[in-house]
């Protein structure tokens, strides 16, 4: 078949590469079709060869430091998924990795003595009510050289946790913060910034505070400088000598959870009835708490929650065994259930919800032992509507599965 060309006339003053000359000065290779090029100078040459050099030596140091897992590889599936991401930022020996392994790993604080610095970015995928991934960045990590992929760090992220070590001289810390900050607010207006003030154990009360009070100020004074009013930081007086660490950790994991509103509706609700006095839904294995109700938390009280776990975890792991010739009397709840009470008369009440999260209660009300059955009754009302919230598929029985795909088969 015929093909039709229009010819279109070059103007004279366009200029044409004559016979032997070296065509590379042509920047645009455009003239070798007769387009208009332009014509370069030395100078021009000269920076655009530099400019060139420059892209080459950010390529190649970017694919070191992926080789050497500095930074994540943008094409890598893996991290392109969608879990939520809490990355640990901050300087070297601020406590980073103490407190990834101590909330997620169970590691005795004692023993974070002997952690080694971190060399390269650690990734922990956390499976629980919610899956999520914590990483730990080595502190030497400087996020705002150039080569650094962000959308690649960023992208999917849940929270940046920043830990600044309240032991040492802090500002270099708080300046890389506000450099950082500033940096991801740019293109990441929504990023939740929490700021750990953390190894606060060995500080006198009244110089935590002041410590506290001069962080926050500094920073806040930088971003309002910037124009950032109401940024979205949050400050968190943190060690992983007692519960502070997990009680932070809950704030962050809670800004998280979609459902979380309905999740305090719902525990209000059985709180009012029950007259429990304080009540927590908590991620057994991390032992923070993904939810309350929205009474004041009172730290001896979620202290005393989280130990509870720990006893009954400890004791189930000792005594429950699959026993071959055991025969059950009739149907039986597959949840743990335990309560106890306190020589003040108080009760503990702890009760399984799923494979992951356990609700625990108190109870100052001498009289609650009485109504126990009451107080069991209401909080597997409340296990129901609470995997309803999260209706995941574990809670499913498998023929429901498989009736819902017959009906999307028709
Ligand atoms: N007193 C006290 N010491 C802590 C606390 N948290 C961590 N540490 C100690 O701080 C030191 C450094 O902790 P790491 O977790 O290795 O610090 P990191 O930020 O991960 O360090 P890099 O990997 O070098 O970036 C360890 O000796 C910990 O025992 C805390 O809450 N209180």
């Amino acid at each position: 078949m015929w093909q039709e060309y229009s010819v279109i006339p070059v103007p004279k003053k366009w200029p044409r590469v004559p016979h032997g000359q070296d065509r590379s000065i042509f920047s645009d290779t455009s003239v070798l079709h007769g387009r208009p090029a332009q014509i370069k100078t030395r100078a021009q040459l000269s920076l655009q060869n530099h400019l060139q050099d420059i892209q080459r030596a950010k390529q190649a140091n970017q694919a070191a430091q992926i080789k050497a897992g500095l930074i994540p590889n943008p094409n890598d599936n893996k991290f392109r998924d969608s879990k939520p991401r809490l990355l640990l930022m901050g300087l070297r020996r601020s406590g980073k990795s103490s407190i990834s392994s101590v909330v997620f790993h169970k590691m005795p604080p004692n023993e974070t003595l002997f952690l080694e610095s971190t060399t390269r970015i650690q990734k922990d995928s956390i499976h629980s009510f919610m899956d999520f991934q914590v990483w730990d960045f080595p502190g030497q990590l400087e996020l705002l050289d150039p080569s650094f992929d962000l959308e690649s760090i960023f992208g999917s992220i849940g929270a940046l946790v920043w830990v600044i070590d309240a032991q040492d001289d802090y500002l270099e810390s708080v300046v890389r913060l506000n450099r950082t900050i500033l940096l991801v607010l740019q293109y990441y207006p929504n990023i939740n910034i929490e700021v750990f003030i953390h190894k606060v154990d060995a500080l006198a009360d009244e110089f935590r505070t002041e410590v506290f009070q001069d962080i926050v100020q500094r920073i806040s004074d930088e971003l309002s400088d910037a124009g950032y009013e109401n940024a979205p930081v949050h400050y968190y007086l943190t060690s992983i000598y007692d519960y502070s660490v997990f009680e932070a950790f809950s704030k962050v994991i809670q800004k998280l959870i979609p459902q979380l509103s309905t999740l305090e509706n719902l525990i209000n609700i059985l709180a009012n009835n029950c007259g429990f006095d304080k009540c927590y839904l908590f991620d057994v294995l991390s032992k923070i708490y993904i939810a309350s109700d929205t009474r004041p938390v009172d730290m001896s009280c979620y202290e005393m929650c989280s130990d509870y776990i720990d006893v009954i975890v400890d004791i189930s792991e000792l005594y429950s065994w699959e026993h071959t010739d055991r025969k059950p009397k009739g149907e039986q709840m597959r949840e743990a259930e335990s309560h106890v009470i306190l020589q003040d008369r108080s009760m503990i009440h702890l009760m399984e919800m799923n494979k992951y999260l356990c609700l625990v209660s108190v109870i100052r009300n001498p009289d609650a032992n009485e109504k126990k059955g009451l107080i069991d009754m209401n909080c597997r009302v409340f296990q129901e509507a609470l995997n309803e919230v999260f209706s995941r598929p574990w809670e499913q029985p498998e023929d429901l599965n498989t009736v819902e795909e017959v009906h999307e088969e028709q």
